[in-house]
């Protein structure tokens, strides 16, 4: 069955499971509209009856009506105050919902391309426009269409004459908001493009907050702040301008118009043209009726099309760089992860990586060493479908790489990153990354990753801080390792996991990789350790791009080429 586009799925999420508590405030709006329109009906009784015209009603009758009207008035108050916070509630939040699911579904690859700040954006700022001007503002619609219908409606009933001037009246508000209020979209777009540069600087300067502190670039990094927040609030500032200029040129150009119908409404009660004082009143009443709707119905309709904006902006993001995934489901990994004559670069005609081959077998460990730049992790990342533009062949077993799903190809793999990342959770949730396993496979998770000391002084309870930061760099390596270990993952990636780690801890968390086992591992490493090197079933040499060498330690020794080299370097 053919999917319906995203922005009509996270435009269904407004009334999705919520009909009751729509339909009940859609029905207060009504009440809300029709009261307005019995008061200047009730307005005009009271008046005829107190200035003793004839063929209204009686001042008792209309003391009834009046109280009958009051709690007409209660009971859409209560209906509104019961249904519209509740439905705007849900609304919101299942539109938040959807899009981070839709979010979470994105491919690594790409949404590595994308930038978190339209996220951010998305669904904070973005998401109060779109409740206030979208969501909520149904409800203002739909009472200012009853009003407008109803008072033509009256209007007319009353006096086609006074009808026609109120309406040739009504020209110049018209003119005016039709004019003004096309300009809100494109400022509203403006908004929301400043909102995702302010929240990327914001999230740049605290994520860099120690970069700061030890360069001093206390006001520098200030000046970017400012500069962005400065953006930001003029673009605001612009439509907010926008915003006030077109109520005030509808109100103005409103009350000119009611202004306009007294005088020939009065004009026409005394020339005896069978006004009464109370349908002149009344007809000033239903005439800013008119008037409102026409007057702020371009603002309002164009918030809500710049809203709408917002959440196709959204939902474009979302579908954006959405790659094509592979069909096929792969389990497990029996033979290996074969290689034949793969290139690839980054962009057109600029090659990175030259016609490697190799066949990393299954359960076995591989280290990949090579110079800055020669290319270890752009190969890495090519194993993770980082890229589906390489040229040759990657097989993982027997199926090639881009053919398979990548939901199952995450299940197959870990990767183990230089900069882990640590929910600010317990030691247990990180390492279980808040799923249920059984007690066992935790334990021995925590057993074969080392993290016995840790769980016996902190306690598996321990809170690890916003980004692991109560814990050291070699804790939340090996985390990340039980991790991999109680996922069952076949095999294991790990990019330069020790860089940042003091040489014991770095030697130990390489160990702890190599101690694993009927895993398969790929470890990019720089410590060129002789006793760890010797451990690895093989080791890939990179140069320029190119898998130049590859041997067991020995092997690659006795060769005296350019690994020999290397490693003699570092001795
Ligand atoms: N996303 C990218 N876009 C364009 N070029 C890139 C990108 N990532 C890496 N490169 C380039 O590809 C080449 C290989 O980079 P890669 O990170 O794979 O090397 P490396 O061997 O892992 O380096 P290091 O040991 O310094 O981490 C470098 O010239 C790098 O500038």
């Amino acid at each position: 069955m053919k999917q319906k586009p995203l922005k009509k799925q996270l435009i269904e999420q407004f009334y999705h499971k919520n009909k009751l508590f729509f339909t009940i405030a859609i029905i207060a709006s009504l009440l809300t509209g029709s009261l307005n329109l019995i008061l200047s009906w009730l307005i005009q009784q009271l008046i005829d009856a107190a200035s003793g015209s004839s063929g209204c009603f009686t001042l008792k009758t209309l003391t009834l009506i009046s109280i009958g009207f009051i709690f007409l008035c209660i009971g859409s108050l209560l209906l509104d105050y019961i249904s519209e916070p509740q439905y705007i509630e849900k609304a919101i939040r299942q539109y938040k919902d959807l899009a981070f699911q839709k979010l979470t579904q994105k491919g690594i690859a790409s949404f590595s391309d994308e930038t978190t700040a339209t996220y951010l954006s998305a669904l904070t700022n973005d998401a109060t426009s779109i409740e206030n001007d979208y969501i909520s503002q149904q409800f203002t619609l739909i009472t200012k269409f009853v009003m407008f219908v109803g008072s033509l409606g009256m209007m007319l009933w009353y006096s086609p004459l006074m009808t026609a001037i109120s309406a040739g009246l009504t020209i110049l508000p018209l003119a005016a908001s039709v004019m003004t209020g096309n300009k809100l979209a494109p400022a509203e777009r403006k908004v929301s493009d400043r909102n995702k540069d302010f929240t990327s600087s914001l999230t740049d300067c605290l994520t860099g907050f120690t970069v700061v502190k030890s360069f001093q670039a206390e006001k520098e990094i200030f000046q970017l702040f400012a500069g962005n927040n400065q953006t930001l609030e003029k673009e605001k500032f612009h439509r907010r301008r926008i915003k006030n200029m077109v109520s005030m040129i509808g109100a103005t150009t409103g009350i000119f118009a009611q202004l306009g119908v007294f005088i020939v409404g009065t004009y026409l009660s005394v020339a005896g043209h069978g006004l009464t004082p109370g349908t002149v009143i009344m007809f000033v009443n239903l005439m800013g009726f008119l008037v409102d709707p026409i007057a702020e119905l371009p603002g309002l309709l164009a918030s809500r099309k710049a809203a709408k904006g917002l959440i196709g902006k959204l939902a474009d993001a979302l579908e954006q760089n959405n790659e094509k995934d592979g069909g096929t489901d792969i389990h497990t990994l029996t033979d290996g992860i074969r290689l034949s004559h793969v290139s690839f670069g980054y962009e057109e005609n600029k090659e990175i990586l030259h016609d490697i081959s190799t066949t990393l077998e299954a359960g076995k460990s591989y280290a990949i060493v090579g110079g800055s730049g020669s290319g270890k992790s752009t190969l890495l990342n090519l194993l993770m479908a980082s890229n589906s533009n390489y040229s040759g062949e990657i097989r993982f077993d027997h199926t090639e790489l881009r053919e398979i799903s990548s939901s199952s190809l995450y299940r197959l793999i870990s990767i183990i990153q230089q900069n882990v990342f640590v929910f600010n959770a317990s030691i247990r949730d990180n390492i279980t990354m808040f799923r249920n396993f059984p007690k066992d496979a935790i334990h021995s998770a925590i057993d074969h990753a080392h993290l016995n000391t840790l769980m016996e002084k902190r306690g598996d309870q321990y809170l690890c801080g916003e980004n692991g930061k109560g814990l050291s760099g070699g804790e939340k390596q090996r985390i990340s390792i039980a991790r991999s270990l109680l996922k069952n993952s076949a095999v294991l990636f790990a990019d330069e996991v020790t860089a940042a780690l003091d040489p014991q801890t770095a030697y130990q968390v390489s160990s702890d990789i190599l101690d694993l086992k009927g895993i398969t591992r790929v470890v990019i490493t720089h410590s060129l350790d002789e006793a760890l090197l010797k451990r690895y079933d093989r080791i890939l040499v990179m140069k320029d791009g190119s898998l130049t060498e590859q041997g067991t330690f020995d092997e690659l020794m006795a060769k005296k080429d350019y690994f020999y080299a290397l490693y003699t370097v570092v001795q």
